[in-house]
């Protein structure tokens, strides 16, 4: 069941709102025996407004959209083939890497924060929020295969933000990752989410910290992704 969506239009497609970002989103998947009409498969209609890719002089590819988004809209979900994190640390080109990191995000363990509002799981869940060292973890590599996600560019002060959501199963390690507005968004504004990176995370091939700058350009940006 999910508690913290809030449907807003009937017509043509219902239009759902996220009201707020929580640890995790369940959301009705293929055991339900529901409908693709069901209202609690928000994240899984698809993209719903129109989305432009475009350059930009400092940070490559972008995305803007062309249509207002209201704030708590699903936006798109972050699309790529799914893969152990282990087998790819060694990859040189990590920038179309997205690490699923509920688990670390809700222990707030490895410098991540826990999203906004959070509320605890329901105690009967049988979602795994432990961590242990043995467990795989894993990221969607969206290099060669992914959708307009891939493009999106991280700002130290962001118009979307990352929800984790669980659909057809609740093993939160492999939860599908999508962006929602974080506020109305007009027409023409670049989308950007917080990557999150905890700074002097990144090593490279020879051992040392990586460094790339920000050029987010928002007042209070951090000046570094990473
Ligand atoms: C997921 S891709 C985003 C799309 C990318 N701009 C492109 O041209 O394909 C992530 C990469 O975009 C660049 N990037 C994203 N946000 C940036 C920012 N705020 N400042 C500088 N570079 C950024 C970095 O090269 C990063 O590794």
């Amino acid at each position: 069941m999910n508690f913290c969506l809030r449907q807003f239009n009937f017509f043509p497609i219902p239009l759902v709102k996220l009201v707020a970002p929580r640890d995790v989103v369940f959301e009705c998947g293929p055991k339900c025996g529901c409908g693709p009409d069901c209202g609690n498969r928000v994240s899984q209609c698809g993209i719903k407004y129109k989305l432009q890719v475009f350059r930009m002089p400092d940070k490559g590819w972008a995305v803007r959209t062309l249509e207002k988004i209201p704030e708590g809209a699903p936006v798109c979900e972050y699309i790529g083939t799914l893969k152990r994190s282990d087998e790819v640390e060694n990859d040189t080109d990590n920038s179309y890497f997205f690490e699923i990191d509920c688990k670390q995000t809700i222990n707030e363990i490895e410098g991540r924060e826990r999203r906004l509002c959070h509320v605890p799981l329901p105690t009967s869940s049988s979602v795994d929020t432990e961590t242990t060292e043995t467990e795989p973890e894993f990221c969607i590599d969206a290099g060669s295969y992914g959708n307009v996600a891939r493009f999106i560019n991280h700002s130290c002060e962001p118009n979307l933000f990352v929800q984790c959501v669980l659909s057809g199963h609740h093993d939160i390690r492999l939860a599908r990752v999508v962006l929602f507005a974080a506020t109305d968004i007009c027409p023409y504004q670049e989308l950007t989410y917080d990557y999150g990176y905890q700074l002097d995370s990144v090593i490279g091939a020879d051992g040392n910290i990586k460094h790339m700058s920000c050029h987010c350009g928002e007042p209070n940006c951090r000046k570094r992704l990473y």
